[in-house]
């Protein structure tokens, strides 16, 4: 694959259900100018993930944009996704790389500096910085939020790309560039966005302007 462009990676929000509404944001973050889209589901039952992957791909290929797929190793196979997104307690990065192999991208949360300096973290493509401010989209298994000094201290030991998540927005998008992160991971700020490709372009606009491209 060729050079990944990070900056602007929208999650799907799992708590709309309706597909119209999904994909209707979806392809406002895409025509907005999102540069990597992560697929994420956490309550819906295999059939309907693997649906909407197999939509989100075709969407994605339209726009040239890659899609990764949170957790689900098997939904990333079977629609031959571009990556995965990993956590601390998902498959391990080992694993994930054996079944996914070398071309694939993985990206593994981190969420602190001893995170960042573990064999896993170092070899995957990129990490995520989870959380870096508080959100209210993840509720469960999240750790306190590491703000703008523990994105410096990672950045310091930490030499491949570095995506934040969490409670980030128009407002704090350009801290987060200026102190070292290559890229932000959004749900509610595009996903609740009254016009999500008007968002989504701002947002750009601000990262462009930030230096992240
Ligand atoms: C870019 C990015 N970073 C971190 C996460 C969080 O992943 P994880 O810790 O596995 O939690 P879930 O998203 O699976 O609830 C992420 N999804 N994306
Ligand atoms: C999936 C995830 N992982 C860490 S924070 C988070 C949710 C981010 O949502 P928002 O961008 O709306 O704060
Ligand atoms: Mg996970």
């Amino acid at each position: 694959m060729s050079k990944v462009d990070y900056a602007l990676m929208y999650v799907t929000d799992d708590s709309i259900r309706d597909d119209n509404h999904f994909f209707a944001i979806l392809e406002g973050a895409l025509k907005g100018g999102a540069t990597i889209i992560q697929l994420r589901e956490k309550t819906s039952d295999t059939l309907a993930f693997y649906k909407r992957a197999l939509r989100c791909k075709e969407l994605c290929s339209n726009y040239e944009i890659p899609l990764l797929i949170n957790d689900r190793l098997d939904i990333a196979l079977a629609i031959d996704a571009d990556g995965v997104h990993i956590g601390q307690s998902d498959m391990p990065y080992e694993v994930a790389r054996r079944l996914l192999g070398n071309s694939k991208i993985i990206g593994l949360s981190v969420s602190n500096k001893e995170h960042a300096e573990q064999p896993n973290a170092q070899a995957a493509d990129y990490i995520g910085i989870s959380p870096i401010f508080s959100t209210n989209i993840k509720t469960t298994d999240l750790a306190k939020p590491l703000g703008i000094l523990g994105l410096k201290e990672i950045r310091q030991i930490y030499k491949k790309p570095i995506v934040c998540i969490g409670g980030i927005h128009k407002d704090n998008t350009q801290e987060i560039i200026a102190n070292g992160a290559d890229g932000i991971a959004v749900v509610s700020a595009i996903s609740k966005a009254d016009n999500p490709e008007e968002t989504s372009r701002e947002l750009k606009n601000i990262l462009c302007k930030t230096g992240t491209n």
